[in-house]
């Protein structure tokens, strides 16, 4: 006999939903978390860097005003103050993700360190549970890169870098994908010197266009770049220096690493359960079966993208898995990801370089740039383009980057995804004046053709003629 239906080891996004939808379904649930509630997202990640951006879009906004007539002032940055506006907002969301709110919606919570002891078996401390299904929601942690001298520096990573209450005098970021572009954007618009280094271009899986957009934006609020690895890290009482591999060097006062994910998954206790892994993470199926197919493996610790909505995602996968028995498959063909940098950089399905790749030059694309979008004009942001990416009739993918893209990229996601299609939104009426314009514009160009073709116009010249 097993003591639960259910065991969920994790409760960031991924682990929350799997337990909350099972608990719901009346399953017993035991869900284990060691931390805090909430996992990465809410802990040290999403909530916390929205947070420090809309501090930082606030400062930004006082200093550029000019344009639209407000006298450019420089605002004073309280950054104990920042800080603290930072860690209400985690408190604000954190009662949705606690032991009490998990406990209401039918989950048992146990606090403490989880090891499979067996194929269906978990230890937490002394208590031994054991069920039919598991469900490793244990996410992933900051990589730390191969850098001679890096142990002896103090470092920043997304674990320790909002608990800062003074702001870093000259930042040295390393690595330029979504973390390192959002937070070097974020403390130089709250006063920060701010140096970035990366050996390679900065987020490759975007479209390469509307990242250009973003980094001019970086560029104009003073975030320096340079292109290089890291290959030595050292520090002294006046602060960090990084040397890069072709013998540059950089001198700040903090570092902080934003060079991708990597598990620890050292006392776990995957071999007792048949669980192989990877330098990718826990190796999974597209149901997310592990090679103990009664153990699932779900969120940023398998390889795949790593994301609080995709976390969020596989974790509702699992209630149709193990709560209603329906086979489940993970499907990223309209998964849709932002950037929250100024301007927002949005993506769903495939980018244009990417759909060229799979479906060559049969590939169309249309493209309304927000220098002709009244509201963008009229707030004096023209930053950025919407692109509709078609192969044959579907819509496979779509890239904004703009004010507000994420908001603006779901119509697109809908429609990529099956679940709405480009006619419908090329004829829907859309408030003036809006941003969503552009969707419609592109989408509606990219219907020309249904409207106006050789039959459309034999039919409106048959009737004028029948009313002259
Ligand atoms: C700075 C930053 C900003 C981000 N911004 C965004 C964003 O804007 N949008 C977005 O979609 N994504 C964002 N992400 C990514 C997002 O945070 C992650 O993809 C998401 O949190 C992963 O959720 P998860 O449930 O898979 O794992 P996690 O949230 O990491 O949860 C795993 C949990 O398992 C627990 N655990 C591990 N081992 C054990 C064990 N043995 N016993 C008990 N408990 C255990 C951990 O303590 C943890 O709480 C950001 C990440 C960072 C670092
Ligand atoms: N808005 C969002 O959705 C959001 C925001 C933040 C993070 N995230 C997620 O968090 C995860 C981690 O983000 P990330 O930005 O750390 O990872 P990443 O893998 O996207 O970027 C890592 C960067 O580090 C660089 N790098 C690695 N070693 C280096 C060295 N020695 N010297 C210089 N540069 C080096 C790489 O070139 C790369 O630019 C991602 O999977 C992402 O999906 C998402």
């Amino acid at each position: 006999m097993y003591t639960h239906d259910l065991i969920v080891i994790g409760a960031g996004a991924g682990g929350l939903t799997a337990a909350g939808g099972c608990a719901r379904l009346g399953l017993r649930v035991a869900l284990i978390e060691r931390s805090a509630m909430g996992g990465d997202c809410l802990n040290t990640g999403c909530v916390p860097s929205k947070a420090l951006i809309a501090a930082a879009a606030r400062a930004h906004a006082l200093r550029s005003g000019a344009a639209l007539g407000i006298a450019a002032v420089e605002p004073a940055v309280d950054f104990a103050a920042v800080h603290a506006h930072v860690h209400r907002a985690i408190a604000a969301i954190a009662p949705v993700d606690s032991a009490e709110h998990m406990t209401e919606l039918g989950c048992e919570v146990i606090r403490g360190d989880a090891v499979l002891t067996g194929r269906a078996a978990v230890a937490v401390g002394d208590r031994k549970i054991s069920a039919p299904r598991i469900v490793l929601a244990v996410g992933s942690r900051p990589q730390i890169p191969n850098i001679e001298g890096l142990a002896d520096v103090p470092l920043l990573t997304n674990e320790n870098v909002f608990a800062l209450d003074t702001l870093p005098r000259h930042l040295l970021v390393v690595g330029n994908g979504p973390i390192g572009l959002e937070l070097a954007q974020a403390f130089r618009r709250l006063g920060a010197e701010v140096t970035v280094a990366a050996p390679g271009g900065a987020l490759p899986k975007d479209d390469a266009e509307a990242v250009a957009v973003a980094l001019d934006s970086l560029a104009n609020d003073g975030v320096n770049f340079i292109r290089g690895e890291v290959s030595h890290a050292a520090s002294d009482a006046t602060g960090v220096t990084l040397t890069l591999k072709g013998g540059e060097t950089l001198s700040g006062s903090h570092v902080l690493l934003a060079t991708g994910r990597s598990h620890d998954f050292a006392g776990l206790g995957l071999d007792a359960a048949g669980v192989q892994h990877d330098a990718d993470g826990i190796v999974v199926d597209a149901r997310r079966r592990t090679s103990n197919p009664r153990i699932y493996a779900i969120g940023d610790c398998r390889p795949g993208p790593h994301f609080t909505h995709v976390s969020g995602y596989e974790g509702a996968n699992i209630v149709l898995e193990v709560g209603l028995g329906l086979p489940t498959k993970a499907d990223y063909s309209a998964l849709p990801w932002v950037t929250y940098t100024d301007p927002e950089v949005a993506q769903v399905g495939l980018t244009e370089v990417a759909a060229r790749k799979r479906h060559g030059d049969t590939v169309r694309v249309w493209r309304e740039d927000f220098a002709d979008n009244d509201r963008a004009i009229a707030e004096g942001d023209t930053r950025g383009f919407v692109k509709l990416v078609k192969h044959g009739r579907k819509l496979v993918g779509a890239t904004i980057v703009g004010a507000g893209a994420g908001d603006l990229i779901l119509p697109a996601a809908m429609i990529v995804a099956g679940k709405s299609s480009l006619f419908g939104l090329a004829s829907l009426i859309v408030p003036y004046p809006n941003r969503s314009e552009n969707l419609k514009k592109a989408a509606f160009a990219s219907q020309d053709a249904l409207v106006f073709n050789r039959f459309t116009r034999g039919w409106a010249q048959l009737l004028a003629r029948l009313r002259r």
